[in-house]
């Protein structure tokens, strides 16, 4: 998943790629010479004491120095812009995919989790990435080229290497094979850590109206203590790294040291060639970790990738048609037509055999128990779902054969939860039309009874509203939601159980300013009070996902006892309060 993420990433950066290929090489190649120069100034100028060949050769160590630096800093840089660039073409890859999500994908793999590998996952690969960039060359190359100059320095001292680079691979590989599976641990911990934090945030009134601040907190402390466990595991294994790998080097360079002394003794070696054969040592052992480093940071960005490549592999269900038909222009009815609806993966459908007509200038009224598939009816007109069988039509046309787009502009959609988004109050208006002038905006809002509580804040219509509008109240975000809505003066309103967080009298005002408003489009309310819909032209009653009866109330009433148990459950409830 990784290399297939990868490839189909870097192919608009190939150029920038072969660049930095080139810079690494010649970065490598210098850093290469650098020993064998050193060595060469000992033996030819410090040894026999001439100053010449000290002052040459240390003039080519200097150039070769500054050609080294200065690439390794355009290498090290394009690297890094390059998987940046990757990173930030992911990230706007899955926001689109997720944008053109449909309720049943987002609902399948969960909003937390469409974060996380957005922003988590997303830089796990983009960590690899930079560092296979710039490692990618330098390792393998660093690794072969120090022991060739290693043994072309002298082939007395290979065994030495035979021996030091396989066993700081074996001690490297053996602490990093213990470290990845408590790399999991930690990612899952860190999970567990923030869906507990996440849960807390937003249920913090229900925390402490509940007094259940000690409750939680225990929880919390049980994932934060997993969490420092796994960090603290892992912190005691890489405490041993850097002791074990100072070992395998300082011994090195002693028996480098030790060995050589008596070559040189022999007359077989010289002091450069030995200052030099260490240093390729190091080379190679260093370029043996960086490669193990890597091979442990690999996997965890391979599970990364996979969880990216899941997203961005899942097609959206509600698909737009290949030639879509145009809604006629103008008012709009909507018509269930034998709808059938299961949710997935649910053995039982939500809706069966649903018909009905909303027609134009007229409000249609679904009502019916808690959980009888009242708001799933609703979300099959703006195709948040599609219809398992039969079909929704707006305007005469089934809703899979127009396009999106089309379909939700003439919608005006009033959800039960209703959501703001972080702004000002104009600009949570204009979601319903960019172009509304601030007269328009303060009709909306006088229609939805909501004008007076904007004019009384500081700002009026720039006054701020928090993410989610957890600054405003339940009521009031109802009937801002409703002022959106109107705003886009759409040929369909659907509002879902939007007066129930109303007073009896706002709820009424709301509706008696509303119907002029509405009086040529289709508007379809769903409710739980019989008050908001008794005047409305057509009742739907739905029971377990079927229409029990439509009519109007007073038809209702004469024949329809699910509707009769409706009324009388809230009158009797009504006489209690
Ligand atoms: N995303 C979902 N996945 C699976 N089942 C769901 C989903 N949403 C709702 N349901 C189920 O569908 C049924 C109808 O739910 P729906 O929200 O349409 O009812 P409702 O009549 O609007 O209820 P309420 O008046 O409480 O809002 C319920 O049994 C619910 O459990």
């Amino acid at each position: 998943m990784l290399v297939r993420l990868l490839r189909e990433h870097l192919r608009p950066y190939t150029a920038f790629i072969v660049v930095l290929l080139v810079l690494q090489l010649a970065s490598t190649i210098a850093s290469l010479f650098l020993p064998s120069l050193n060595g060469r100034i000992i033996d030819e100028g410090v040894a026999l004491g001439q100053t010449r060949p000290i002052l040459e050769l240390g003039a080519i160590m200097l150039g070769v120095s500054l050609l080294q630096i200065s690439v390794t800093i355009a290498a090290t840089f394009l690297g890094s812009r390059t998987a940046a660039s990757v990173g930030r073409d992911v990230r706007a890859r899955i926001f689109d995919r997720v944008a053109s999500f449909s309720a049943q994908e987002v609902g399948r793999f969960g909003p937390p989790t469409l974060i996380s590998r957005s922003t988590n996952d997303i830089t796990q690969v983009q960590t690899v990435l930079f560092m296979g960039l710039t490692l990618m060359v330098t390792v393998p190359i660093m690794m072969v080229g120090g022991i060739v100059m290693a043994l072309r320095e002298d082939v007395g001292l290979s065994w030495l290497m035979a021996v030091a680079v396989p066993l700081l691979a074996l001690v490297v590989g053996l602490i990093i094979r213990r470290m990845v599976p408590q790399f999991t641990v930690m990612q899952e911990s860190i999970d567990w850590v923030n869906r507990i934090l996440r849960e807390q945030i937003t249920g913090i009134r229900v925390v402490r109206a509940f007094v259940r601040e000690d409750h939680e907190r225990a929880r919390f402390a049980e994932a934060n203590t997993q969490y420092t466990g796994t960090a603290l595991a892992v912190g005691k294994l890489m405490a041993m790294v850097f002791p074990l790998v100072m070992v395998i080097f300082n011994a090195s360079t002693v028996a480098v040291l030790w060995f050589g002394a008596h070559r040189i003794e022999d007359g077989e070696m010289q002091i450069g060639a030995l200052t030099a054969f260490m240093s390729y040592l190091i080379f190679v052992l260093m370029s043996v970790m960086m490669a193990t480093f890597m091979a442990t940071m690999i996997p965890r960005a391979a599970v990364s990738a996979g969880r990216i490549v899941e997203v961005l592999d899942t097609s959206t269900s509600v698909l737009p048609p290949e030639s879509p038909e145009q809604i006629p222009p103008g008012r709009a009815s909507v018509e269930f037509r034998d709808v059938t609806f299961t949710y997935p993966g649910a053995d039982v459908p939500v809706l069966q055999d649903v018909s009905f007509t909303a027609r134009p200038g007229q409000t249609t009224a679904v009502i019916g128990s808690t959980g009888s598939g009242k708001s799933t009816l609703l979300s099959l007109i703006p195709r948040l779902y599609d219809v398992t069988q039969g079909a929704v039509l707006v305007g005469g046309v089934d809703v899979r054969s127009a396009g999106l787009e089309e379909v939700w502009s003439r919608m005006g959609l009033v959800p039960q939860k209703p959501y703001l988004f972080t702004g000002t109050v104009a600009e949570n208006l204009r979601y319903g039309d960019q172009d509304a002038t601030q007269e328009q905006l303060w009709d909306a809002l006088r229609i939805a009874q909501a004008a007076d509580f904007v004019a009384q804040m500081p700002e009026g219509l720039d006054s701020p509203i928090a993410q989610g509008g957890g600054n405003v109240s339940g009521g009031q975000r109802q009937r801002l939601a409703i002022a959106r809505a109107l705003v886009r003066r759409p040929a369909v309103y659907l509002f879902d159980d939007s007066f129930s967080a109303l007073d009896l009298t706002t709820d009424a005002r709301l509706r008696a300013a509303l119907e002029p408003e509405t009086a040529d489009a289709t508007v379809i309310v769903v409710a739980q009070r019989v008050s908001t819909i008794i005047g409305a032209d057509q009742i739907v009653v739905l029971e377990d996902g079927r229409v029990v009866g439509i009519g109007t109330h007073e038809d209702l009433l004469g024949d329809c006892t699910t509707y009769q148990e409706i009324v009388q459950s809230q009158a009797v409830a009504e006489v209690a309060g």
